[in-house]
């Protein structure tokens, strides 16, 4: 399965994204500094099952990005998210699919977690150690080292 990230304008051709609310859960430590983030694996059944990722789902008809997260994040894990703050957009082009990821960063949210897909879950830090990562993933972890001054491998290859 190969995947690439899309920069650049859009080509005659192109397939048309599909836009996809992602969910970037972070804990402040006791500092109120960014500390652990969420990461999810692919039900069975999905394309890349097994795989981790940030917990979101495609958009429905008329919702905005904050509205799909809400709803999947519900779905997904249980939980009812606040706010959500726009992030960082990423177009990924999959065999499966064309993708617009819209990460969002969520500090609140209330409920307990339920793996209602059975997934798993982990909170994580840089260098993450859930194995393997999705490719949509990987320029995530690197804005989240950018952002921390982390140096070094991000994730296992
Ligand atoms: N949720 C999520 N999807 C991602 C991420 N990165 C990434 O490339 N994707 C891609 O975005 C698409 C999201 O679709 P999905 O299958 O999670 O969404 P969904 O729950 O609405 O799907 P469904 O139609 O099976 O119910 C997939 O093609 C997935 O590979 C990520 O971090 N989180």
């Amino acid at each position: 399965m190969s995947a690439s990230i899309v920069t650049g304008p859009a080509q005659p051709g192109d397939r048309v994204p599909v836009e996809v609310a992602v969910g970037v859960l972070v804990q402040r430590d006791a500092s109120g500094q960014e500390a652990a983030f969420l990461l999810t694996s692919r039900p069975e059944g999905k394309v890349y099952a097994g795989y981790w990722e940030f917990p979101g789902g495609k958009l429905e008809a008329g919702e905005t990005v904050h509205q799909a997260l809400r709803r999947e994040l519900q779905e997904e894990l249980g939980i009812t998210i606040g706010q959500s703050h726009p992030w960082q957009q990423l177009v990924m082009d999959y065999p499966h699919a064309r993708v617009r990821l819209h990460f969002h960063k969520v500090f609140d949210w209330t409920g307990e977690f339920e793996m209602r897909e059975r997934q798993s879950m982990a909170w994580e830090t840089l260098p993450v150690v859930s194995h393997p990562v999705l490719p949509g993933t990987i320029p995530v972890l690197q804005w989240f080292a950018a952002e921390r001054s982390f140096v070094g491998p991000t994730h296992r290859d």
